[in-house]
């Protein structure tokens, strides 16, 4: 027989156990419901001031306000985990844009002050029915002493950078400068699809040029107080398709600056170089490709050295304020030392030849391989010394991206050759063609892939250096 009156304690534990063990489950549910209504009642105590923040003004002009909160607050984290939140397609690839639902309110929080916006949108009775949108802020009276200055003026900052971020970089060339009507340049919409990550390079100096580049961009202050102009300039120096003009659109899609593009060959004095220079805007990429050229034939150009000198320094600082300074060249080793002196030219950025690395790289992006039983052997031929430009191997991997053995094989003939050839004395002057079927002569049909042989000395030139120095170090250097 069962003794009821013995198990009553048990069941009583028992009892007592579950119910301590759901409370302790619960307490982390419990705690934020009690938050919440400490805060309910706590609210009572409070006074409150409501802003309004409407999309028109009286004359119905917009409010340009209530674009900056609107990309405010539908930039805020808490609208993530809101249940009433909206999902479109940004106007950029991948892009996904966020926002509040009508009549919605979502929650801040500024320099420890709560404060609430709700996207108030009220149909009117007229004939067509149209809608009245505001943003309402609703704020503590006391914060709002304390906070309300400093708040919109952070509204206004962080709205500003998603502007920057969102909007559609350009590329401005400069005119001829007879019969001018409207400005010096003319701009078209900069669709580079090159990107950081596209860029095959050394992996530890892509992370420096990103961290110099971030540097730079926090750094306003800093350069306000040296008395500086907060600007950057840059030198890209390294053989013909070795990826500096791929590397000026990354950077400049990276920190969605404008591209001025100079060509000296359309400036007809250093006056007009200046006037060039002054036309830009700030937040801009001002770029001058194979500056090397401009050097080689200074005396047929009507920009004296000192003009040049000029423009590089920002015409005496005064007018470059956020700008990029670019200047791409296949060598630096004619160029005078003041070209390039500290502060006129602040990282010195080299483009090598391929080694392996890139080439897996490459490889990856191209061909979408890792690694393939043929790696080795490639790499073997790099290490015997025989290179060629990221451009070249990308072209053949492009015209064989259906069969990576045979892109990969044609790569290896295409390397080997080259590396014959470089011993050859009269082999600079051949022409090498990659053919379709992946074979390599010396000449072919016109359907084949062709290396002109400028390109191709320039190359076993700069192997040849690359040979003799090799050393990766030296491409980054802040301090030159
Ligand atoms: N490092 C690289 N990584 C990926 N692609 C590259 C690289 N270098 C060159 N390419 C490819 O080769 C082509 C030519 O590159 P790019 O124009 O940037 O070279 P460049 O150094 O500016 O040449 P040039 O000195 O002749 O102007 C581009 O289509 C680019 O995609
Ligand atoms: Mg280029």
């Amino acid at each position: 027989m069962i003794d009821f009156r013995k198990l009553l304690p048990l069941v009583l534990c028992f009892g007592f156990l579950v119910v301590i063990g759901r409370l302790f489950l619960r307490r982390t549910v419990r705690t934020a419901k009690l938050r919440r209504w400490w805060r309910l009642i706590a609210d009572r105590f409070h006074e409150y001031q409501f802003l309004k923040v409407p999309e028109f003004n009286d004359n119905f002009q917009e409010n340009q306000l209530y674009r900056r909160v609107s990309l405010y607050v539908n930039s805020l984290q808490s609208l993530e985990e809101s249940n009433h939140t909206n999902l479109f397609a940004g106007t950029k690839s991948n892009e996904i844009v966020l926002s509040l639902n009508p009549n919605q309110t979502i929650e801040d929080t500024f320099l420890s002050a709560r404060v609430w916006w709700t996207n108030e949108v009220i149909r009117r009775n007229d004939d067509v029915g149209r809608e009245s949108r505001a943003f309402v802020m609703r704020i503590r009276k006391r914060d709002k002493r304390r906070i309300l200055r400093p708040y919109l003026q952070h509204i206004h900052t962080v709205s500003e950078e998603i502007d920057q971020r969102r909007r559609e970089v350009k590329l401005y060339s400069n005119v001829d400068p007879d019969g001018l009507r409207s400005g010096r340049w003319r701009s078209f919409p900069f669709t580079h699809p090159a990107t950081l990550d596209t860029i095959a390079m050394d992996a530890e100096l892509k992370n420096k040029i990103k961290s110099d580049i971030e540097a730079f961009l926090k750094s306003k202050q800093y350069y306000q107080r040296l008395g500086r102009a907060w600007k950057r300039s840059y030198l890209l120096y390294g053989p013909s398709g070795t990826g500096k003009s791929s590397f000026v659109a990354a950077i400049a899609k990276l920190l969605s600056y404008d591209v001025y593009d100079v060509d000296l060959s359309k400036v007809s004095s250093d006056s007009d170089l200046k006037l060039l220079l002054l036309q830009t805007t700030s937040r801009s990429v001002i770029l001058i490709e194979d500056f090397d050229r401009y050097i080689a034939h200074r005396s047929k150009v009507p920009v004296t050295l000192s003009g040049m000198l000029n423009f590089m320094d920002g015409v005496a600082n005064s007018c470059c304020d956020e700008r990029v300074m670019v200047f791409t060249m296949t060598t630096k080793e004619n160029i005078d030392p003041v070209l390039l002196r500290p502060g006129r030219v602040d990282v010195h950025i080299h483009f090598p030849l391929c080694d392996f690395d890139n080439f897996k790289n490459l490889a990856s992006n191209y061909l979408g391989v890792k690694d393939h039983k043929l790696f080795p052997q490639v790499e073997e031929m790099f290490l015997s010394g025989a290179t060629m430009s990221p451009a070249e191997i990308g072209e053949l991997m492009l015209m064989r991206r259906n069969s990576p053995s045979r892109a990969l094989r044609s790569v290896i003939v295409a390397l080997q050759t080259n590396s014959e050839s470089g011993g050859s004395t009269k082999a600079g002057r051949r022409t090498v063609e990659y053919t379709e079927d992946g074979s390599v002569g010396e000449s072919g049909d016109s359907a084949a892939l062709n290396c002109h042989d400028g390109v191709k000395e320039i190359r076993k030139f700069y192997g040849l250096l690359r040979r003799k120095s090799g050393r990766k170090s030296d491409s980054f250097d802040l301090g030159t």
